[in-house]
């Protein structure tokens, strides 16, 4: 494959499939395009139907599968379990693995599978590499990973926090690093990934310590249709005298909780207009989800003792000042003075937005999991045949 320098980065999602071509010559992006409403109505009907749609759109924009010039293909899998830490090189044996986690994740893994699949078929030839969300959190200490139950039951069924959002948290982790001037092993941070999954991130020399998500997706931060933390006895309660089911309640906590299940909207943009209106439900749904961000900045500042940087990045941290502020005012006491003007700016830059004098600084850094990802995957698949007999298997 030498001269193929092009990776193309799958991100299959529960609803919709996100990709994008990397020339990793330069890190230039040449595509990139979404299929989505995937199984709803006007949308595809499933996974397969959608990867052969970006197989098409590709095709139509001249560079298509069948290209020379790619050199390898990039998979998102959600859940890496305890086995995945690391991106790794596609067999049969290793998609036999992910589609093993499909339990602990079912809403996420089976696309990955698909994707996976569909590409194989069409470039057997290419290498094909997973890139694991978990896998940047496999570094969490025990004390930080193990929930407090029973350890046989734990082990046995795989329970302990793994975390997710693992490229965006280890790119922006980096970024924030060189936005400071520092190389990622001197800097303390906490990432804020809050997008329509939410989650945040304790950072401490560019290893991760701490993280919001547990076993799932669907622990931590509110986000913008799963709940976060509750009481675990909130789902036995429910089936003792809700009566519901396990996949109601599944259902309800992951896709009509969070922003949406508090004021039936998950879109942060909307919920600031009805705000302005003076509409009581979006102002809850705000406040709720600013107090548990600034729970977790208070606990994950106590959990790094020393914070260099606060670092807000996705859909929401990257875009709404609102909250931005309202999670970090009035956070002196640890060290954290906003600049007013600096947030309100709009940008999309990697940018500072506290005072200058602010012992932590805040900041906001776009983040790139495609690229990440993109870069993973030609680490691992480009340096030829030596390198891809090594990882075989
Ligand atoms: N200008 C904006 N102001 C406030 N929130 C925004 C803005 N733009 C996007 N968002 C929020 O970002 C969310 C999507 O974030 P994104 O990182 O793209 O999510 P995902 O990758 O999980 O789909 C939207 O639901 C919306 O709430
Ligand atoms: C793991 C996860 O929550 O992903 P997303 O934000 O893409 O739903
Ligand atoms: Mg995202």
């Amino acid at each position: 494959m030498s001269g193929a320098t092009r990776v193309l980065v799958l991100n299959s999602g529960s609803s919709s499939v996100k990709y994008q071509l990397i020339d990793m010559a330069d890190e230039q992006r040449l595509a990139s395009g979404v299929v989505e409403r995937i199984g709803e109505p006007g949308g595809v009907p499933d996974h397969t139907h959608a990867l052969r749609e970006v197989a098409l759109d590709l095709k139509a924009r001249g560079s298509g599968l069948d290209s020379p010039d790619l050199a390898a293909v990039g998979h998102r899998v959600v859940h890496g379990g305890t086995r995945f830490t690391a991106p790794t090189l596609i067999t049969d044996e290793v998609l036999a693995g992910i589609e093993e986690l499909v339990p602990l994740a079912p809403l996420h893994n089976p696309a990955n599978v698909t994707g996976i699949k569909v590409a194989r078929e069409l470039r057997p030839d290419l290498p094909q590499v997973a890139v694991f969300d978990t896998a940047f959190h496999s570094t969490l200490p025990e004390a930080a990973a193990r929930y407090a139950i029973d350890t046989a039951t734990a082990d046995r069924y795989g329970i302990r926090r793994y975390g997710f959002h693992g490229t965006s948290h280890a790119y922006v982790s980096r970024a924030t690093a060189a936005l400071l001037g520092k190389e990622p092993a001197d800097v303390n941070v906490i990432v804020l990934h809050l997008g329509n999954g939410a989650s945040a991130s304790a950072v401490r020399g560019g290893v991760c310590v701490d993280t919001s998500m547990g076993l799932t997706p669907l622990e931590g931060l509110v986000m913008g249709t799963r709940s976060g933390d509750l009481d675990p006895a909130v789902v036995f309660h429910l089936e003792r005298v809700g009566g519901m089911g396990t996949d109601e309640i599944d259902t309800l906590l992951n896709k009509k909780s969070g922003l949406l299940g508090l004021c039936g909207a998950n879109d942060m943009r909307e919920i600031g207009r009805r705000m302005a209106e003076g509409d009581k439900a979006a102002q809850l749904a705000f406040d709720v989800y600013v107090h548990r961000l600034r729970r977790y900045v208070g606990a994950f500042s106590a959990v790094l003792g020393r914070v260099d940087a606060i670092t807000f990045t996705a859909g929401v941290g990257e875009n709404s000042a609102a909250v931005r502020e309202a999670a970090l005012s009035g956070l002196h006491n640890l060290g954290v003075t906003m600049d007013p003007v600096r947030n309100a700016v709009r940008g999309s830059a990697a940018r500072l937005v506290s005072a200058e004098t602010s012992p932590v600084a805040v900041a906001v850094v776009p983040t790139d999991e495609e690229l990440e990802i993109a870069r993973d995957t030609y680490g691992l698949a480009a340096p030829a045949d030596k390198n891809l007999a090594d990882h075989s298997g």
